[in-house]
């Protein structure tokens, strides 16, 4: 579970970019973190992977305690959150096996389980076939297919997703929510930052939304509301 409790965000420019947020998210849940630019929700999601701390509040992950985190234990919490990006940050010089593997190699897991790993997670996103292309060699779709399976080789009990659909076309972007849906039936918390209004309308999950650093809505099957 994750909670969060009477958290705010101020940059070091005086940019207060979340202003109180208290909210619970269950194991298994896939909730979409909705609203306008410069709303928060960016800052809301790299507060749960350590990316930024908050200014004041707490906030829990699976009964780990943000706040009392050491630098040295952030890999361990990485390890139970798969991250996902827009723009996919892939390493250009390393293959997608590589790619995928090096996830591995950094949290220090034994060579011999790493390949049957990697294998498995690229057989999942079905790119097992182009496991010693390069990143470049392959479609945005594709791309985002390798990143997925990166974040997920760990087995980590949440997957935050960052607009991951925010540089696809429309057909590609179905591909890839079908990808995560299935992650998210095995188990998987999702957490997905959207502008993809009509991802957000078909199918249908909790949709929080953020507006000027606040929950402003959150339903169990929401829409995705009024904004650009
Ligand atoms: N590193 C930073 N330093 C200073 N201000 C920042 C930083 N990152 C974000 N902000 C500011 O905090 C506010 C919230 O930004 P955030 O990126 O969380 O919004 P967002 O809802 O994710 O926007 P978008 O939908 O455009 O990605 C904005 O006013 C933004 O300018």
């Amino acid at each position: 579970m994750i909670e969060m409790k009477d958290v705010y965000k101020t940059y070091p420019n005086g940019v207060l970019a979340i202003n109180g947020i208290s909210v619970k998210i269950n194991q298994g849940e896939f909730v979409y973190i909705v609203g306008p630019s410069g709303s928060g929700k960016s800052t809301f999601i790299k507060m749960m992977y350590r990316e930024e701390k908050p200014t004041k509040g707490s906030i829990v992950i699976n009964g780990v305690s943000l706040e009392n985190l050491k630098e040295q234990e952030v890999p361990f919490l990485r390890r139970k959150i798969g991250v996902v990006f827009q723009d996919f940050k892939l390493l250009p010089k390393l293959t997608v096996y590589e790619n995928v593997a090096f996830a591995l190699e950094v949290i220090g897991e034994p060579p011999r389980n790493i390949k049957k790993r990697v294998l498995d997670v690229l057989d999942l996103v079905q790119l097992k076939h182009k496991a010693r292309f390069f990143p470049d060699e392959l479609s945005g779709g594709e791309q985002q297919r390798v990143s997925i399976a990166r974040s997920i080789v760990n087995n980590p009990s949440v997957v935050i997703a960052d607009e991951p659909t925010g540089n696809l076309d429309p057909e590609t972007s179905w591909g890839i929510m079908r990808l995560l849906e299935e992650i998210n039936q095995r188990g998987t918390t999702i957490l997905m930052a959207t502008h993809n209004k009509e991802i957000v309308n078909t199918i249908r999950k909790r949709v929080i939304a953020i507006e000027d650093g606040k929950i402003v809505r959150d339903e169990t099957r929401g829409e995705y509301g009024l904004y650009d």
